[in-house]
């Protein structure tokens, strides 16, 4: 089986939300999508699955096209699409074996009986569950029922397979095994896909490249790789783990508050975002100079380029250690947990930052809404 090419513009307008997007995807191409909670990820998917009518827009796969409006309206039924959408949760018949379950989606799609059989058992095989097509769905794991919808989905050879969100309500351990599944499948199926994800390790494994929505449109696309290295917006700068800092050039200087770097050869007055990794960061603590209610930092220091004093406003644990999130400019810092400890740094505690700048990027930022929104978080 190979996936066909998938060509879409979807726009779907719902009171205070509109979703406003184009994507496309090569024959057998894995594309992540990626935005923050109420982007409209499912939204789209569902429209591209002719789950959600189209307010406007044309959706093609290969040849064919499936929706189209509003002056040419066309809208083919989800069953004759042959673009299957597979949920978070697997949605199996819950009255059906395992075996039965993947066995229908192809007696309905026209296969006889012996056949379907014998791609059934087969497709239990392929997802690990050889043995288990008997059971019933309560019978089975959550990870299990996720293989058999997967199963269900990939042998009726969907020209695209779209995937929402579909290893978020499994344990760690099993969204790891289930996703070594996919990425197998996929690649031997060379299924098209869309993958709806939260998690930067599916754009990371399971996908070539990367559409990343914000508030109902498409903020950046490309290469997973390329979009990471060069997030143009905070949210994907979250989830890549890196420091965007929007600041300004002027007289060869760049400036974000308290942070300056120079640069030398920059003359011109513009717009320019420092990219930078937390790892590259150095912490000090430093002492509070008053405590008047509202701690003060202190009011004239003397800083070195690429040096800034600020507070801490939040520490997270992380799989690695701590993230020190620091405001003014707003800066995340990777901190090892008893490094943390040592030098006693909490929420509110003035701190001095410092990076070396041959450790920055600069980037002309695109026209993007949120580098003035104070929110950083991957959903
Ligand atoms: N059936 C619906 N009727 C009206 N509004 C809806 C409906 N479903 C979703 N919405 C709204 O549409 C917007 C997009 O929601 P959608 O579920 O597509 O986002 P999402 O990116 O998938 O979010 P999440 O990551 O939380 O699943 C949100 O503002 C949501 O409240």
């Amino acid at each position: 089986m190979t996936g066909e090419a998938l060509c879409a513009r979807v726009v779907v307008q719902r009171a205070g939300f509109t979703l406003d997007a184009s994507l496309s995807a090569v024959a057998g191409e894995v594309v992540a999508l990626m935005g923050p909670s109420g982007a409209g990820k499912s939204t789209l998917l569902s429209a591209l699955a002719g789950l959600t009518r189209l307010s406007e827009g044309e959706i093609k796969v290969g040849d064919r096209v499936l929706d189209a409006a509003p002056h040419r309206r066309t809208h083919v039924a989800p069953p004759e699409r042959r673009v299957v959408l597979l949920s978070q949760e697997p949605r199996l018949f819950p009255h059906l074996s395992a075996h039965m379950n993947i066995a229908f989606g192809l007696r309905v799609r026209g296969v006889p009986a012996a056949t379907a059989d014998t791609s059934a058992d087969e497709w239990l095989w392929r997802v690990g569950l050889a043995g288990m097509g008997e059971r019933r769905p309560a019978a089975l794991s959550g990870g299990q029922q996720q293989r058999v919808a997967l199963a269900r989905a990939l042998a009726t050879s969907p020209s695209v397979l779209l995937l929402d969100e579909p290893l978020t309500s499994l344990d760690t351990e099993t969204a790891g095994d289930v996703r070594a599944l996919l990425h197998e499948q996929l690649t031997a199926t060379r299924a098209t896909a869309i993958v709806a994800t939260h998690d930067a390790v599916d754009a990371v494994s399971l996908a070539t490249s990367l559409i990343v929505l914000e508030a109902g449109r498409v903020t950046q696309q490309g290469r997973v790789r390329e979009v990471l290295a060069e997030p143009a917006t905070r949210f994907t700068a979250a989830v890549a783990g890196l420091n965007r800092v929007p600041g300004t050039v002027s007289d060869g200087v760049w400036k974000s508050g308290p942070l300056r770097i120079e640069r030398g050869n920059d003359q011109s007055p513009r717009a320019s975002t420092a990219i930078f990794s937390p790892a590259k960061v150095q912490l000090e603590a430093m002492e509070a100079t008053t405590w008047t209610g509202a701690l003060r930092l202190p009011d004239r220091v003397e800083a070195d380029d690429g040096e800034w004093i600020t507070r801490v406003t939040r520490l997270e644990q992380t799989p690695a250690g701590v993230r020190v999130r620091t405001a003014e400019p707003e800066v995340i810092v990777d901190l090892s947990a008893d490094r943390v400890a040592g030098l006693g740094i909490a929420p509110g505690l003035p701190v001095r930052l410092r990076i070396d700048p041959a450790d920055i990027r600069f980037s002309t930022p695109l026209d993007s809404p949120d580098d003035t929104d104070s929110t950083v978080s991957p959903g």
